[in-house]
């Protein structure tokens, strides 16, 4: 049944950063989160640094796409907590009775699409299509409440059903945490025939066992994805087993301010850039990962805990880089800015391009905004891998070109503000700024209404 399978590319899909992008302090585990609670943030700056590096990007000649933001504050969830009358009565009410919910309810933290799902291209399922999980990010309230709107979002990304299937997110609660593509990573070997849409090898990383409790786990952050959760998400997508391999995050960098393994690790093509402490039983994961690799040779470029330390990866996102194949078949790491501040990063990654590695360039961008909520250039992308067919098949006012992005920069500039506290939360009509900006962004994008707020 399969038809002639076409040249594969991988697409970074960005989140685009919504207009309440704040910081209220609201990951555990999250060492930036926690401790820049109620810095100033600047909406309009954010969502510019998130736009910069897409263009930038495709400009690279990479493909690269937008996922739309969240309705916030989210007044469904305030009512479903009791708070009644009108939206604006809502708001106010949640403001003064319970500031922490409606900080919970505003947050923007949808803008990390790695998050939003994991995918698996028809390369690499029993039906030979593309599946979606939207991650139900059940161990943080303020992520709990996006699988809805991301899984309507991602439908009117990817809506033929011919090609693309779409799951609803796992059961909610803590024993299926699922944290999507930040603990997921797809090695395939780029340099065959079909590029990325040759059969790949699905790398699922967990921090705990749900339903076994004499395994390790960490003692003082939360492991938000669990085993079980990683399983459920490869039989949905309907993975060969022989192309998966599961491996269980180290508890100790849990426990030093790693929450997603993406902080500590980052695989593309043939290539696992890692830290030296990032699994439990390294060795054993990367034969693991060597053996179930089709391909002439994978490479594991691992940094040693004496070169970066793990509290100065935490520092530095160095492994929140992205890893990205060149047009020239190179590959560069694109790195937050933060990198370049903390000395024994800097002069790592100055050495490590004369190695003799697939690593070639590095690239630095400036995303502090989201940086300080705990958000590297990984965390700003979903990667999804697509044939010609299917890329003619989908949504193409989500995919960047230079009309998109100076499309979105005049929409920012028009309806962002440029700073927002987290008292300013508690202004109704920043509610209504949030809606009509979506309410145009759903037009540019070509959406329909995926908001709560058009569905009346
Ligand atoms: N992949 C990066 C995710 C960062 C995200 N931060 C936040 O939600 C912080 C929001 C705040 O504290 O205002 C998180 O921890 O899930």
């Amino acid at each position: 049944m399969s038809s002639n399978k076409n040249m594969a590319y991988e697409f970074n899909f960005d989140g685009l950063v919504g207009p309440t992008h704040n910081y209220a302090g609201l990951s555990l585990g999250n060492v930036a989160s926690t401790s820049n609670a109620n810095l100033v943030a600047r909406p309009k700056e954010a969502a510019k640094q998130g736009l910069q590096k897409m263009k930038a990007l495709h400009d690279l000649g990479l493909k690269q796409g937008v996922i739309a933001p969240m309705e916030r504050p989210d007044v469904a969830t305030l009512r479903r907590l009791g708070f009644t009358g009108t939206d604006a009565q809502v708001i106010i009410k949640a403001a003064k009775q319970a500031p922490k919910v409606l900080a919970a309810c505003s947050s923007a933290s949808s803008m990390w699409t790695a998050n939003a799902c994991t995918m698996a291209p028809s390369s690499d399922t029993a039906d030979e299509k593309v599946h979606f999980t939207p991650a139900n990010l059940a161990n943080k309230f303020h992520r709990s409440i996006e699988h809805e709107t991301t899984g309507r979002i991602l439908q009117a990304m990817f809506k033929d059903e011919n090609h693309f299937v779409h799951h609803p997110a796992l059961p909610m609660g803590d024993h299926f945490g699922d944290e999507g593509a930040a603990n997921h990573t797809r090695f395939v070997d780029v340099n065959s025939e079909k590029g990325y849409g040759k059969k790949g090898l699905h790398f699922f990383v967990y921090g705990k066992y749900a339903f076994d409790a004499s395994k390790p786990a960490p003692h003082k952050f939360p492991a938000r994805q669990t085993f079980e959760a990683s399983q459920a998400v490869a039989r949905l997508h309907m993975l060969d087993s022989d192309n998966v391999v599961f491996a269980q995050q180290s508890p100790n960098v849990i426990d030093k301010g790693v929450f997603h393994n993406d902080v500590i690790s980052v695989g593309n093509g043939n290539v696992l850039f890692a830290h030296q402490k990032a699994f439990l039983n390294q060795m054993q994961v990367y034969t693991d990962l060597e053996r179930a690799f089709d391909g002439e040779e994978f490479h594991v470029v691992e940094v040693g805990a004496n070169d970066v330390s793990v509290e100065d990866a935490v520092k530095s996102y160095l492994f929140n880089s992205q890893l990205v194949t060149l047009p020239d078949g190179n590959m560069a790491i694109i790195a937050p800015g933060e990198c370049e501040s903390v000395p024994a990063v800097k002069e790592y990654l100055d050495w490590l391009v004369e190695q003799d590695t697939p690593i070639k360039e590095v690239k630095i961008f400036d995303v502090k905004q989201s940086m300080q909520n705990g958000g590297g250039p990984a965390c700003l992308r979903q990667r999804i891998v697509l044939n010609e067919t299917e890329v003619s098949a989908m949504n193409q006012n989500v995919i960047m070109n230079d009309d998109l992005f100076a499309t979105l920069n005049a929409w920012v500039e028009k309806h962002y503000r440029d700073t927002l506290t987290e008292d300013d939360l508690a202004d109704p009509s920043l509610l209504n700024e949030s809606r009509m900006a979506l309410d145009e962004l759903t037009k540019i994008l070509n959406l329909g209404s995926v908001y709560p707020f058009q569905q009346v």
